[in-house]
């Protein structure tokens, strides 16, 4: 495989059918010699085949060739990533150099195909690469766009993601500042791709205003959404840690609640519930499941999904959408689980249509029927067909599919089924919804709220009473009444406002924690309150900042902050000494949930974005004892004044980008006089309009930089300095502290030297980002 530490990767022209001669076969292994550690794997797996046939997922000819097509390699796809200004700029560097520079590799007589775009994404901005490691190796032009890849994925502009994961939250349909939930999130791939959408609006002048919870019930893999997200920098972000199906109940209070009036819990206009699944359709890549496929996997992970799905469909409003999705190709996991969920929410939630979103990705309807079998593989038609008890218990009810009414009535063919020889991706089901009514009393206060019309009393009570209750409860009740999972009648559906049993808020829920064998190895399924033991990790508590604290006054005045700059979004997240040393800053609607009065029942993980540290003393004679953040600086940018910025050329800023630290007289005079001007601290570097325009630049440069008495220093952390540099200059920066130390004793002042490690201190502490 093509990019940083993958091992394997594809050369296929998606448009051959596969070929299956010895000749054909011979050339493939030849591209892919890195398959060899799983060269023991038989891809092969009679009961998966047989599973499936009998399925009839796809006639009897087409499952022949995705049969053949599973055992070929998964070409390399990958995401430009960031904010639209940046993903624009890395995009033409795809597109106007690398890929012309690509058209006419050849190896060993075998023509190489070039990068390519996937032609469903939007803006060109998904592409996919059939560059196996033999191709980088002996092609120097592949072996530059993989250093340029790795450059890019490093500084976070590139994200690598499966092509067919990308698909989920494209099909969300996201608004900028709009609310959403990933339930399941980590490790995040999709989660940034939300994100993205969320924060998109580039307002000039606004900062964002939206929400992105994402959430995994896993701890540790909660903290793996922390560092997918922090390249994205929004102060919309928060992760979670909570079983899906648990999430819970948040008073929040809406711009349009009336004061004294009742606080809703929270209402997502979007929610992503990419579940547990089996995950056989990643098969191509993980090649362990051609070992350990079983039809027991999507059985007992059934259960789970409903849940979790129940849940999702409580959390989104009247008139949001909800995206259900797995990377598994079973019905038991997939259109099972949707027709529970209809069923439970008796018409509220409604199949979308969405054939017309993206028309170049290919796809197949939803399934409107399918086999439940055992072990055996004998078929069961329903629970009657168990006789023993114990057995009866691992099929859940809600397993068996609907009559065939029933599946007209839910549109079952609305559901998407991506298989991997229609586009050369991985396969992966997506089923898009909207809650059209209310599901629940709060759906119904609020909409009434909305539309301006009467609440009634019994709504108002009603909605009371889900308040004080935690979410676990409704979500496990309404599955277990419904799905028979668990010995109940499988016949007993009821609406989860029916099912809601009387645990009040602030009660524990019991930790369980589920294994379940599938074919990628164990997944963990999480039921109840996650466990919060890992070692090494620790929380800092989450406290607001008053917004006439004297540092934000100093702050204000020091780097010129525009009055309409909210003051009152800022966060401390630190304890002791360190108390006030980071300032985060959060958008509006994360400093609502950080003020609910609920707010300690949802176990944040992380949140807010830092945009000032305090600085070490060493560096301060005068001036303001807090310092730019990179990370901070695409949203300072927008509310300082001139005050504390420096018009730089080209020339200077290669100075900045590839010298270690140097020194005034290394900038022309112009840069020297502006800086002159300045007190000493941080202070924002532009490039001169004129000159950007010259050197093609589609985005505008803005880096926080450190202006010392006798020194200016770009104040970026290690990769993201390398990356700039290579892309703007092909030049790799100068990194060499010892440089510092001997030039520094040899050739300068010991005045330079102080500003030099001031800020190389400054450096420094960006490299560690973070507590
Ligand atoms: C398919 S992965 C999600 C992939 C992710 N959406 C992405 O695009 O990167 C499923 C995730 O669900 C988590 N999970 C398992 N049980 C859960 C539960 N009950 N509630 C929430 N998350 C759960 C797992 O820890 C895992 O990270």
């Amino acid at each position: 495989m093509g990019f940083g530490k993958k091992k394997r990767g594809a050369y296929k022209n998606k448009n051959k059918p596969v070929e299956a001669t010895k000749e054909g076969e011979e050339k493939k292994q030849k591209y892919f010699d890195e398959r060899k550690p799983y060269a023991d794997i038989e891809r092969d797996n009679e009961d998966f085949k047989s599973y499936y046939q009998s399925q009839e997922i796809l006639s009897p000819e087409e499952f022949e060739v995705f049969y053949q097509f599973i055992k070929t390699i998964l070409p390399s796809t990958f995401r430009i990533t960031g904010s639209k200004s940046t993903a624009m700029e890395i995009l033409e560097v795809v597109e106007k150099v690398y890929v012309p520079s690509m058209q006419n590799v050849e190896i060993d007589g075998h023509r190489i195909e070039p990068p390519k775009p996937l032609p469903w994404y939007p803006d060109n901005l998904g592409w996919q690469v059939n560059a196996p490691r033999l191709v980088i190796k002996k092609s120097p032009e592949f072996q530059k766009f993989h250093k340029f890849m790795v450059t890019e994925t490093e500084a976070g502009n590139i994200s690598r993601q499966e092509a067919v994961s990308m698909v989920p939250p494209l099909l969300m349909d996201i608004k900028p500042d709009q609310w959403v939930l990933d339930m399941c999130a980590a490790p995040g791939s999709k989660t940034a791709q939300i994100i993205e959408a969320v924060d998109s609006s580039n307002k000039l002048n606004e900062m964002p205003t939206g929400l992105v919870v994402a959430n995994d019930a896993d701890y540790k893999r909660s903290h793996m959404l922390v560092h997918q997200s922090k390249r994205l920098q929004s102060p919309c972000f928060m992760a979670t840690n909570h079983d899906g199906a648990h999430f819970p109940n948040i008073h929040v209070p809406r711009d349009d609640t009336p004061e004294g009036q009742l606080e809703l819990p929270w209402q997502f206009d979007r929610v992503l519930c990419d579940v547990p699944c089996s995950g056989d359709g990643t098969i191509r890549k993980n090649e362990k499941i051609w070992d350990n496929w079983s039809v027991a996997g999507g059985l007992q992970l059934h259960s789970t999904q409903v849940q979790i799905f129940a849940r999702g469909c409580q959390l989104v409003k009247v008139g949001g959408r909800i995206v259900y999705s797995t990377c598994s190709f079973n019905p038991i996991e997939n259109e099972a689980v949707v027709a529970e969920v209809l069923r439970q929410t008796k018409g509220a939630v409604q199949l979308v249509d969405v054939s017309t979103q993206l028309p170049e990705l290919k796809r197949k309807p939803g399934l409107r029927t399918w086999k439940v079998t055992n072990k055996e593989g004998v078929y069961l038609n329903s629970l009657e067909d168990i006789a023993e008890d114990r057995q009866r218990k691992k099929f859940p009810a809600s397993a068996f599919p609907p009559t065939s009414e029933e599946a007209d009535s839910m549109h079952l063919e609305r559901c998407i089924r991506i298989y991997p020889h229609q586009q050369d991706t991985g396969g992966f089901f997506v089923a898009v919804f909207e809650k059209v009514a209310p599901l629940t009393a709060t759906d119904r206060v609020s909409l009434a709220r909305m539309e301006g019309k009467a609440i009634a009393d019994a709504d108002l009570e009603e909605a009371k009473k889900e308040m004080e209750i935690t979410a676990s409860e409704t979500a496990a009740a309404a599955t277990t009444e419904s799905s028979g999972d668990g010995g109940e009648s499988p016949e007993a559906t009821s609406s989860s406002e029916e099912v809601i049993p009387a645990k009040r808020a602030g009660e524990e829920v019991e930790v369980a924690t589920k294994k379940v064998k599938t074919g990628k190895g164990e997944e963990k399924l999480f039921e109840g309150k996650p466990k919060r033991d890992v070692p090494g990790i620790k929380e800092a508590p989450f406290e607001m900042m008053s917004p006439s604290s004297p540092d934000l006054d100093e702050i204000t005045e020091f780097y010129g902050l525009d009055a309409k700059f909210p003051r009152d979004q800022f966060l401390l997240r630190s304890e002791g000494t360190a108390k006030g040393r980071s300032l985060y800053f959060v958008s509006s609607s994360i400093k609502k949930v950080l003020e609910s009065k609920d707010f300690a029942r949802l176990q944040t993980v992380n949140t807010g974005v830092r945009l000032f540290v305090r600085q070490s003393t060493t560096m301060l004679e005068k001036g303001c004892p807090f310092r730019l953040t990179s990370e901070g600086l695409p949203l300072l940018d927008l509310v300082m004044t001139d005050k504390r910025r420096i018009t730089v050329t080209m020339e200077a800023l290669k100075t900045l980008l590839v010298e270690a630290f140097p020194i005034m007289e290394q900038f022309p005079e112009h840069v020297q006089q502006q800086v002159a001007a300045i007190e000493m601290g941080c202070c924002i570097v532009h490039v001169d309009k004129e000159e950007e325009k010259e050197s093609q630049m589609t985005v505008p440069i803005v880096l926080p930089v450190w202006k010392g008495k006798n020194s200016l220093n770009v104040l970026l952390n290690k990769k993201d300095k390398r990356s700039l540099s290579q892309r703007i200059f092909g030049v790799v920066p100068e990194a060499t502290p010892d440089h510092l130390v001997q030039r520094s004793t040899e050739n300068q002042e010991l005045r330079q030297e102080a500003d030099r490690k001031a800020a190389l201190l400054a450096a420094e502490e960006e490299e560690q980002k973070d507590l």
